[in-house]
């Protein structure tokens, strides 16, 4: 689940896919879907973990205070999640907009009596016009994990990050207010975030031949999307038990 696109400025910024059908089976691709309780592949359950999948509730009403509009939705723990993963949480994620930005908060409560691990992660797809054009900003000096290089690591030598090619890269240890992706939405727009608690970004766009491999994907699409999603995904994180952790993502239209 997450805004299945983001009107800053009149424009959509975030990308939905043609194919893309929520069911509650499959993820949504498009929009800024939750990662959690793990991210990537997932020995007890889907791939990114159940959040994406499941149906949230409202939390509260929209409210509209100073020019901005905010509302909340939450997720609970139930039999489906309980059978993979036997924790007791409720998730609340709130959603607040304003004429220049998003702000993201996803606050990770654990009602259970024991302490729980977890990864988490906005997984942001942005538009763009031409993904030639699209520029990355913020990520130079930072190690990364190449996951089309098997995992390797190594250090991001670039002040600009350009993606031409397969890409799948976690930058770890991200400065919270570096990170600035250029050229997305009508080509012309840079959008920076400001990360809390969020320390790794994952630059992801599977490019030609893996897109066409996906039922999901329409072979022309990977030229007009970027991911790059904001976690905590190279360590885990831990909410002890009754308390909370929460990560907030903002993004800028700059
Ligand atoms: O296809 P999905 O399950 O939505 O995952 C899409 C992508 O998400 C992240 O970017 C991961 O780093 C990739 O390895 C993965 O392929």
């Amino acid at each position: 689940m997450g805004p299945q696109s983001y009107p800053g400025k009149s424009k959509t910024r975030t990308f939905s896919f043609k194919k893309s059908v929520f069911d509650n089976k499959k993820a949504i691709r498009g929009g800024i879907p939750l990662v959690f309780p793990c991210f990537g592949p997932w020995e007890n359950g889907p791939q990114h973990g159940f959040a994406r999948i499941k149906r949230w509730k409202k939390e509260s009403e929209a409210e509209r205070v100073n020019g901005r509009i905010s509302i909340s939705f939450s997720l609970e723990d139930d039999d489906e999640t309980r059978k993979m993963w036997n924790y007791r949480f409720k998730l609340v994620y709130t959603v607040d907009l304003g004429e220049n930005d998003l702000k993201l908060t996803l606050t990770i409560n654990n009602t259970d009596s024991k302490p729980f691990d977890f990864t988490t992660l906005m997984h942001t797809y942005f538009r763009c016009k031409n993904i030639d054009d699209v520029r990355i900003q913020g990520l130079e000096g930072l190690q990364f994990t190449d996951k089309v290089a098997g995992g390797t690591e190594a250090k991001e030598e670039r002040t600009t990050v350009l993606v031409d090619q397969n890409y799948d890269r976690v930058y770890m240890n991200c400065d919270p207010g570096k990170i600035k992706v250029d050229c997305v939405g009508n080509g012309k727009t840079s959008v920076a975030l400001s990360l809390s608690n969020l320390t790794d970004v994952v630059v992801w766009n599977p490019w030609q031949e893996k897109a066409k491999a996906m039922s999901d994907f329409d072979d022309e699409e990977y030229k007009t999307m970027i991911c790059v999603e904001a976690g905590c995904v190279s360590r885990t994180a831990t909410a002890p038990a009754g308390g909370s952790v929460s990560f907030t993502q903002t993004l800028r239209l700059c």
